[in-house]
């Protein structure tokens, strides 16, 4: 069974490699959506996969390094596309949080990526 919780991250970003004249070359914001998915079996007493609360505290120490900051200068992100941002918050959440699934990253609405980890 998979279940997820999920996270709005205010940041800035610009991409530095788009051709010169594209809009995301430009600084700019966004509300981004993540949402973590864990995989398990319910436990048959607590009925659930994972506490929603463990999952929130393991990635606390990520959030608090994205959250109202400009991702480009974050150590890793220099190329803060969606891809980069999904593989990023995977390797350094899989060690804490071995469940995990899935990272998916809204940067807009309509658009975004989903990570499950590196191919075999
Ligand atoms: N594969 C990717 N393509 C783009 C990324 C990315 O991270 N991965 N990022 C951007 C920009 O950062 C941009 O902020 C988002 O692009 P886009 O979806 O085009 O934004 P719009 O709000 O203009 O979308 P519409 O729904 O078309 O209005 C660009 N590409
Ligand atoms: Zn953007």
């Amino acid at each position: 069974m998979d279940i997820f919780k999920s996270f709005t991250i205010e940041a800035a970003h610009w991409l530095p490699n788009v051709p010169p004249g594209h809009k995301c070359g430009r600084l700019h914001g966004h509300s981004f959506r993540i949402e973590l998915q864990v995989s398990g079996e319910p436990g048959a007493e607590t009925g659930w996969v994972m506490d929603f609360a463990d999952i929130k505290a393991a990635f606390r120490p990520l959030y608090e390094q994205l959250d109202h900051h400009c991702l480009n200068e974050v150590p890793g992100l220099e190329n803060p596309t969606s891809e980069r941002l999904a593989v990023w918050i995977w390797d350094r959440l899989r060690p804490a949080l071995p469940a995990l699934s899935a990272v998916v990253v809204h940067e807009t609405c309509t658009s975004g990526c989903r990570y499950t980890g590196p191919s075999p």
